[in-house]
């Protein structure tokens, strides 16, 4: 076997391990960037970017059925789903490509093929043929899906993320189980691309939602596109001569079968950490068996061992990932001399129609936070002026601000241009901004950030520090 004695062994060359190779080798030259699937990371290969070139396909189907609502009759909308799928690839190609091309300019010598697992807390064997004796180690060995055992009955008519972007055609329906993120997106993108979608959760989650009236908003929008139970009563799972059949109850509690073309597994990732023998490095581990680890310095225990990315399963989201590559490479380099990095406000966006945002502290932790002392502030977009002369008027946003201080703490939204607004929010969020402060920015006429100014004012009035709000107030223009 051969045997290589590095300062640092980074395993994983997603996103999280290509940050760690870069800042570690501001310390070093002597590092390894270890990967044993594929390079292309899987933003890149099978998640964001080419879900993100779904959706767009289907925004723009979408888009077209709306044309009436304006007096524009688009005629008959044809999808071609052989051409969606062919520009999917396409462009997820030029995506990969580019990580392709920032892999090709590594030195070799820092670049190995293969599967890497633990001998003991310094040696990794990869591919049973190279010994790499590390004195530091990032683990950025990332995710995969999870799918629960009676799913396996659909046999080769199971899917994940990853079988979707390979379809040559689109199929005629498709079974979607677990509406987080992954099913709330690629579902309502396959549905507006005119597949047959049925949605089955349990214990009625909807995607990242944690505040009730939003999910209630939520789960009646996507219902009127397609039927979504998000704590259904799945009785049997059979792979039929004509697709997997299906039989659960219904929304009257009757039994119902229905049968589909494909199911597809978005029920939750698990890390890629229980095929690299991780007992053998010595960490202190968690009841899931994965590693315990800081969240500003990415180290595990006092160890010379770092984790990063989707591999810890804290945030699973492509610029956590790139941040605790970054600094758990940084520190690998630098180790022993460890440092604090930075963490930024939490955010996230989900890329369904209406789009879901979620920013800063949930209203659960805004409670436990501010031991009750908090108040909230909502606004619907359904009269929203701008929402409404664009006819993407659905929609709630509610921001939550802690009493005495007035500072803003978080917010939930689910409707138009969320992708935006919470970047606003997190920002104001991140600066530690009271709602006053907030207020005092300017707010242009008519724009959908002028609802947030609404909600934002209620939030102040209810936090007792602001006016009371005047409904319809034509101060600032109609339909603020
Ligand atoms: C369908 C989908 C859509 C998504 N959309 C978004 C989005 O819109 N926005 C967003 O922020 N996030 C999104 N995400 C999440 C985001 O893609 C991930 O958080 C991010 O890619 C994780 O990066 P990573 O570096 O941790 O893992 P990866 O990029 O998966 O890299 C891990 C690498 O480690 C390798 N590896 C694993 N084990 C070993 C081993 N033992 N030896 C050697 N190599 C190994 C793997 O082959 C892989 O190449 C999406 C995810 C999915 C699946
Ligand atoms: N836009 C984005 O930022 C984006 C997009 C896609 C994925 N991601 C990331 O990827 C991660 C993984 O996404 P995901 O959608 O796989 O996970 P998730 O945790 O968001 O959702 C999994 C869902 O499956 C449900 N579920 C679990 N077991 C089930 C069962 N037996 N039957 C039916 N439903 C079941 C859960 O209740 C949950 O609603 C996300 O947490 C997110 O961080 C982000």
């Amino acid at each position: 076997m051969d045997r290589r004695k590095v300062d640092v062994a980074i395993i994983g060359a997603g996103t999280a391990g290509m940050g760690a190779y870069r800042a570690a080798r501001k310390h070093t030259d002597n590092l390894v960037l270890i990967e044993g699937a594929h390079y292309g990371t899987t933003c890149a290969r099978v998640g964001c970017m080419p879900s993100k070139l779904l959706i767009a396909a289907a925004d723009s189907a979408y888009g077209m059925t709306q044309g009436p609502v304006f007096g524009v009759d688009p005629g008959e909308v044809r999808i071609d789903g052989k051409a969606v799928l062919e520009r999917v690839r396409r462009e997820r190609d030029r995506f990969v490509g580019f990580v392709q091309e920032t892999i090709d300019e590594m030195p070799e010598a820092h670049r190995l093929w293969g599967h890497a697992r633990f001998v003991d807390a310094h040696c990794l064997v990869v591919d049973e043929k190279v010994e790499v004796v590390a004195d530091r180690v990032v683990l950025a060995t990332g995710s995969r899906p999870n799918i629960p055992g009676f799913l396996k009955e659909a046999k080769d008519r199971l899917i994940v993320n990853d079988d979707i972007f390979e379809w040559a055609e689109l199929p005629a329906s498709v079974a979607v189980f677990g509406p987080g993120v992954i099913g709330l997106e690629l579902g309502q993108a396959l549905s507006r691309l005119g597949v047959r979608v049925r949605m089955f959760g349990v214990g009625g989650a909807v995607g990242p939602i944690r505040d009730k009236r939003i999910r209630d908003y939520a789960l009646t929008t996507f219902n009127r596109e397609f039927p979504l139970d998000p704590d259904a009563d799945v009785k049997a799972v059979v792979c039929t001569d004509n697709g997997v059949a299906i039989t659960f109850a219904d929304q009257h509690k009757d039994e119902a079968t229905e049968t589909f073309d494909f199911i597809l597994a978005a029920t939750g990732r698990k890390p890629n950490l229980d095929q690299m023998d991780i007992q053998n490095a010595g960490l202190g581990l968690d009841e899931r068996g994965a590693p315990l680890f800081n969240q500003y310095t990415m180290r595990c225990g006092d160890s010379h061992i770092f984790i990063a990315g989707d591999a810890n399963n804290d945030t699973p989201l492509l610029h956590e990932a790139a941040d605790e590559g970054r600094i758990a490479g940084d520190n690998a380099g630098r180790y022993p001399d460890v440092r604090a990095g930075l963490r930024r406000t939490p955010l996230a966006v989900v890329f369904t129609d209406p789009q879901i945002a979620t920013v800063g502290l949930t209203i659960d932790q805004v409670d436990e936070r501010c031991k009750g002392c908090f108040a909230v502030g909502e606004v619907s977009f359904e009269d929203q002026g701008r929402s409404r002369v664009i006819a993407r008027n659905r929609g709630l946003l509610r921001v939550y601000g802690e009493q005495g201080s007035g500072q803003f703490l978080g917010a939930e939204m689910f409707g138009p241009a969320a992708e935006h607004i919470s970047h606003l929010l997190a920002w104001s969020a991140q600066r530690r901004m009271t709602v006053n402060e907030m207020l005092d920015m300017p707010f242009y006429h008519p724009v959908i950030e002028e609802g947030v100014r609404t909600a934002l004012r209620a939030l102040n009035r209810n936090l007792n520090i602001g006016p009371e709000v005047i409904t319809r107030c034509m101060d600032c223009g109609p339909g603020g």
